[in-house]
């Protein structure tokens, strides 16, 4: 494992886009259902018990939480959606959030799409992967709390979640997670570290004409 991701503190909250840290390095944001355990998913990629508050109960907190792994890298946990109870308001402002986050910042370098196993694909969670292909932006999905299903149904669901984006014709990856068990640490890593860490490919720029 990149010794980075043990390194990770937290850094700040932002309630609005004014509250964004600066567009430095790279950073990768973790979206997803309220409860399907985004915050959960950071804590173990970052062997960390507390790095991000876990919670029971969902809808708690609309802030956008910043984790540094080192100056120029983060990862972001995003409010949570989903939650009936949210009032219209609330939602509406969420939306506007999440949609000029996703389209504007040009630092994020990817985005990780956490769904309950037994839960994926809910209208909120297509919302997401709609702004995210909108931008190119790349996706992988946890599939978490796989330790809720068994091993033949588990890979059922990433098979179906898999074809079903591949329908719409968005690029993701698709992979079982359980925060639980410690399941798909090593695959989310590799996802992390390539989107953060992996060098620029400067054969892809425009040729510098001389
Ligand atoms: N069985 C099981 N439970 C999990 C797993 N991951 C998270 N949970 C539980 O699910 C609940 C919600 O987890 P969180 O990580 O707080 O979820 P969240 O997506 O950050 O929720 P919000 O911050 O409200 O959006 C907690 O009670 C966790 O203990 C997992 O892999 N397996
Ligand atoms: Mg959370």
């Amino acid at each position: 494992m990149n010794p980075v991701y043990s390194r990770a503190e937290f850094l700040t909250s932002a309630a609005s886009l004014k509250g964004l840290p600066p567009e430095t390095g790279r950073e990768v944001a973790f979206a997803g259902r309220s409860n399907s355990g985004k915050s959960s998913a950071i804590n173990t990629l970052c062997q960390q018990k507390a790095l991000a508050r876990t919670s029971k109960t969902p809808g708690r907190t609309q802030l956008i939480n910043f984790f540094a792994l080192d100056e120029d890298h983060r990862l972001v946990d995003l409010p949570g959606y989903g939650y009936a109870k949210v009032p219209e308001a609330v939602r509406r402002r969420w939306g506007r959030l999440m949609e000029e986050y996703l389209a504007g910042r040009e630092c994020l370098r990817g985005l990780i799409l956490v769904m309950d196993i037994r839960h994926p694909l809910t209208e909120h969670d297509w919302q997401m992967v709609g702004w995210a292909h909108q931008r190119q932006l790349p996706l992988h999905v946890l599939l978490t709390k796989a330790d809720k299903l068994k091993r033949g149904p588990a890979l059922d669901t990433v098979r179906q979640v898999a074809s079903a984006l591949g329908a719409e014709d968005v690029e993701a990856t698709v992979q079982p997670f359980s925060s639980l068990k410690r399941q798909g640490v090593d695959d989310a890593h590799s996802v992390l570290d390539h989107w953060l860490f992996a060098a620029h490919h400067p054969e892809a720029e425009a040729p510098e004409v001389l």
